[in-house]
């Protein structure tokens, strides 16, 4: 067996594709099924994607039905029905909103006038407001990207919950204690997210705004609550991190939801990843579970952008920005030495989605490889062997490489964080000392210099474009929240803001399609040919 069949047959490819929310306790009819291409002579790289996308797949759905579309379509809306406080508690009281943009200064109100509120103001978002999550009308499976749901590739109209201010809220303002928490790993963005949620929640006239330190962490006992206030937060997205501190692993879901009550904590905004947002979900559940009116609310964080149906999330942009620097470096030191050869490797666990991107807006890689497409390093086709041809046609030569690509290369240690997570091999040194050997071998001159900028990417402060992303999810975790909306998370949906049930989000972790646009298009940037 080779590497690759081996790597398949290990699963290692996809390492990441073990569900981390368990469907089918949620009792849905079907699942879709995605058709990539039909064609018989598969390439390596196209059975890998195949492979990957039936992975997704649960049970497939009866096209001889003739109305599996309309079933498809209602089966759709329901799985991405918000929760809502009145599923659990038919008689919740709902107000009219207090976020009212004529009222400048509600934290300072006492509400003994009733809240303030502006009926003519048509700011607010309606409840069957929707945002369409497909744009694109596939006419044919082979089409570049495609995702189809039936082997025709039948437009399908798939609509998401529109994100924003609600007409009615479910909290009393004066009755909130709202917490903050963040866990896994930095990412640019995080203090830009808090921020705003803390000025959103004053808006609302809430008083009692709390950070949990350290992430999960933080609901132990030994670590005290941040209190947080427009005052606190008003320059913190100035600087990268978190103010609130990060952290994996941490107590189990039933410590956090004891501690929560404790601390009579009824609003729960979680920023972090696949990780995080499973457990945001597990204390919805158990909060539910108790009878607690408790909204959760997630934003998506994680520089890796490895969360489903999302345009992006924050900290990928200024992540792709920031990365600029160290393939520049690479490139100048490549290209002033005598046959210089520059590595970079860049973060991706399961998603090569920073490096692809980072390569592209470079335009200064010559050889970028993620985890989601397979490539040997030795034999006529192989990495090193190219970098040969390239010392010997260019003078130099830039290799970009995500994290979690060609670990089938190194060492299992079965090593894993305190989350969970597979500690993985350090693919850029192992690349770094091959290409080395391989040229003293057949004794050429290679001068190799390998950069690893990956904690520099992710504790920058986030650049304007994420700046925007950070205001408008925070803002939008608030209003959910208010709402009335529990287990859901924030995102961007081809430009339009939306909320989503959050297993939707995190069944797996979003990989990037070997056969996309985007990736053909970095692979005509760089000039790459297949490595296997
Ligand atoms: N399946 C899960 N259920 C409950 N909590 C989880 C789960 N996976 C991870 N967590 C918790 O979420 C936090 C962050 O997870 P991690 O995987 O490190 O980062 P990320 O959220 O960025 O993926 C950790 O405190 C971890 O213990
Ligand atoms: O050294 P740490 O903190 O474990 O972080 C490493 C991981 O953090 C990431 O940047 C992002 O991971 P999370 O989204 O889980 O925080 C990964 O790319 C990387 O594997
Ligand atoms: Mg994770």
């Amino acid at each position: 067996m080779d590497s690759i069949s081996s790597a398949i047959a290990s699963n290692l490819l996809f390492p990441a594709t073990k569900p981390l929310y368990d469907h089918s306790t949620t009792s849905l009819s079907f699942s879709p099924v995605i058709h990539t291409l039909k064609s018989k002579k598969l390439s390596r790289t196209s059975v890998l994607t195949r492979v990957s996308a039936e992975i997704k797949s649960a049970s497939p759905i009866d096209f001889s039905d003739p109305d599996w579309k309309i079933k498809y379509e209602k089966d759709f809306e329901q799985r991405f029905h918000l929760p809502h406080l009145t599923d659990v508690y038919a008689d919740a009281m709902s107000y009219p909103s207090t976020f009212c943009l004529r009222m400048r200064t509600p934290v300072n109100e006492d509400f003994a006038d009733g809240y303030p509120s502006d009926e003519k103001w048509h700011g607010y978002i309606n409840n069957n407001d929707r945002v369409l999550l497909k744009v694109i009308r596939y006419s044919s499976p082979t089409s570049a990207g495609a995702e189809c749901i039936d082997p025709n590739c039948t437009w399908v109209e798939q609509w998401v919950h529109r994100a924003g201010p609600r007409e009615k809220i479910y909290y009393k303002p004066e009755n909130v204690k709202a917490a903050i928490v963040t866990c896994g790993g930095l990412c640019p963005g995080l203090n830009d997210v808090i921020r705003q949620i803390v000025i959103t929640l004053e808006i609302y006239g809430v008083k009692n705004i709390v950070g949990i330190p350290f992430g999960y962490r933080g609901f132990g006992k030994e670590l005290a609550e941040m209190p947080l206030s427009r005052k606190v937060v008003q320059n913190v997205h100035l600087s990268g991190g978190s103010l609130l501190g990060v952290s994996r692993g941490g107590p189990n879901v039933s410590e956090i939801v004891d501690s929560m009550e404790e601390r009579g904590i009824n609003m729960l905004f979680v920023l972090g990843g696949n990780g995080t947002h499973a457990g945001a979900n597990a204390i919805h559940d158990e909060c539910r579970k108790r009878q607690l009116k408790v909204a959760v609310v997630g934003v998506p964080k994680t520089i890796d952008n490895d969360i489903l149906l999302m345009d992006k999330t924050f900290g990928f942009d200024t992540a792709v920005e920031e990365a600029q620097r160290a393939i520049n470096s690479a490139y100048i030191e490549a290209h002033s030495a005598y046959r210089g050869i520059g590595i970079v490797k860049l973060m991706g666990r399961s998603s090569g989605f920073i490096a692809m991107q980072a390569s592209l807006a470079s335009g200064q890689i010559d050889v970028c490889l993620i985890p989601e497409v397979p490539f040997h390093l030795h034999g006529p086709h192989g990495v090193l062997r190219h970098l040969k041809y390239l010392l010997e046609t260019k003078g130099s030569a830039v290799v970009c490489v995500a994290e979690g690509a060609g670990q089938n290369f190194l060492e299992k240690t079965n090593a894993k964080d305190a989350s969970g997570n597979i500690v993985f091999g350090d693919i850029g040194v192992h690349i770094q000392q091959e290409t080395k050997k391989y040229f003293k071998d057949i004794g050429d001159p290679a001068d190799v210099k390998y950069i690893d900028p990956t904690y520099m990417i992710r504790a920058c402060r986030a650049n304007a474009s994420d700046g925007i992303l950070c205001t408008v999810l925070g803002q939008n975790a608030v209003h959910g929240a208010f709402a009335g909306y529990s287990g859901i998370t924030v995102g961007i949906c081809n430009t339009h803001y939306v909320y989503l049930p959050i297993p939707e989000v995190i069944s797996y972790p979003k990989v990037l399609d070997p056969n996309s646009r985007m990736w053909h298009r970095c692979l005509t940037s760089t000039g790459q040919p297949d490595f296997v």
